[in-house]
């Protein structure tokens, strides 16, 4: 079946290119025209951008969606504690439908705060894959590996993965992609981690882990194998240009000049690395050296939301404090990692609004009394607005949210049957 045709009228457009006002046709899944020559005869369905800003689909690279389960469980603990004593218990009655059931909830956060595209690493993946098929966003998901240097266990999650990629990749029209996840340097084998690049390249797919996120990981790699979490990863093969490694807070200049050899991409995660005070990514360096530096949430019980317009803000601010330098990530900087560079950190040709890219666009009413009087769109995208100013959200050129409403998913469904696997997965000793 042909999908209908969406026009938007004489919207402000922002994104990397800078600023400038057009109209955009959007035809099958694709940004067909951009010109100010387009009229409301020349597609099915018009919708009026006056008022509105057009900014590429937020591209959230580091997430655990059906996480949004266990929000508010377990705060203001760092994150070896967070980990062992709550969250891993808990993790260990999850089901595959309550990892649906998380994962729709997390759809909705994202569609109704401009996501449009996320990197999701988590448990019961073919579930989580239903989720996102439904609500009609974009993502690649991996099943998330830890084998503790257990060889059954390794065996066990390369399966998993095997057969995730078999179920999964390509799936809903190609906007479901799938890759590895190995969860750590201290939580994987070296045996693991090699069988994981060899596999990645096999089929030609990415790899998503964590990555000097605590000091106690870089202490514990050390101690266990002589070599810092960069350089463990690195003698693996797993650091590459299909790699995603997720907060690198915890980094000599030496693993710096590592990733940007490896063209390895970052995903920093300030809200996370905040919230469980584990650090300050080091992202200004990071740039200076080349390297591709996205933005994500981390799960909703580490941030605890998935908003991307608040993560853009706390990424900017956290540099301008911690290197005592307001001009540090300026707004245009970090509406650069939120957008662009995830999408090509994931592979998706998005992240810009330009003819020949696919549709994913959203349109925040400026409206509101917070964001008058209108004057600089980057600077009241980043430093003033947030996600609830999001009004319609376009993926892979279907409208997924208008005027607030969710268009494939029924919002009150999602979070009366999120609410019941929370209480019934929390409630438990
Ligand atoms: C094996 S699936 C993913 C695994 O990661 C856990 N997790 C969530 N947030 C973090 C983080 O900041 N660092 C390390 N691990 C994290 C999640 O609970 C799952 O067990
Ligand atoms: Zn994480």
């Amino acid at each position: 079946m042909e999908s209908e045709s969406i026009l938007i009228t004489g919207a402000e457009i922002l994104d990397v290119n800078g600023v400038r006002r057009a109209s955009v046709l959007i035809e099958d899944d694709i940004i067909r025209e951009i010109s100010a020559d387009l009229s409301p005869g020349d597609a099915d369905i018009v919708i009026d951008g006056h008022e509105k800003l057009m900014i590429p689909g937020l591209v959230n690279t580091h997430t655990h969606l059906s996480m949004t389960l266990f929000r508010g469980v377990a705060d203001d603990l760092p994150l070896d504690r967070w980990l062992n004593d709550h969250i891993w218990p808990m993790e260990a009655r999850l089901s595959g439908e309550y990892c649906y059931a998380g994962a729709l909830l997390g759809c909705a956060e994202m569609i109704k705060s401009g996501t449009t595209a996320f990197n999701d690493m988590y448990f019961f993946m073919d579930d989580v894959a239903r989720a996102v098929d439904e609500a009609g966003l974009r993502c690649v998901l991996s099943h998330g590996m830890i084998d503790l240097g257990d060889d059954e266990k390794r065996r066990a999650e390369l399966k998993k993965s095997r057969r995730i990629i078999r179920k999964c990749h390509g799936m809903a029209d190609g906007r479901v992609m799938v890759a590895l996840g190995p969860h750590s340097p201290y939580t994987c084998s070296e045996e693991l981690l090699k069988e994981t690049a060899s596999m990645a390249a096999e089929h030609g797919i990415k790899i998503h882990i964590h990555l000097s996120e605590t000091e106690d990981e870089v202490k514990n790699v050390l101690e266990s194998h002589g070599k810092t979490p960069v350089e463990f990863l690195d003698d693996t093969g797993v650091l590459g240009p299909g790699t995603v490694a997720a907060h690198c807070v915890w980094l000599s200049d030496d693993e710096m000049e590592i990733l940007a050899d490896r063209d390895v991409k970052v995903s920093h995660n300030p809200s996370s690395n905040m919230k469980l005070a584990s650090g300050v990514s080091p992202v200004t360096k990071l740039i200076e050296r080349g390297v591709n530096v996205s933005l994500g949430t981390d799960g909703a019980a580490s941030n605890n939301n998935l908003d991307m317009i608040e993560e853009m803000k706390t990424a900017s601010l956290l540099q301008k404090v911690s290197l005592q330098d307001p001009t540090a990530l300026p707004a245009r900087r970090v509406l650069e990692m939120g957008t662009i560079n995830g999408a090509e950190s994931l592979g998706i040709d998005a992240g810009v609004i330009e003819e020949g890219k696919k549709a994913d666009i959203v349109l925040l009413n400026v409206r509101r009394p917070h964001l008058v009087p209108w004057r600089n769109p980057a600077s009241h995208l980043v430093y003033s607005a947030s996600g609830s100013d999001v009004e319609t959200v376009i993926c892979n050129g279907e409208i997924l949210l208008d005027g607030g409403e969710l268009e494939r998913i029924n919002e009150n469904y999602v979070m009366e049957v999120a609410e019941e696997a929370a209480e019934e997965l929390t409630s438990r000793g």
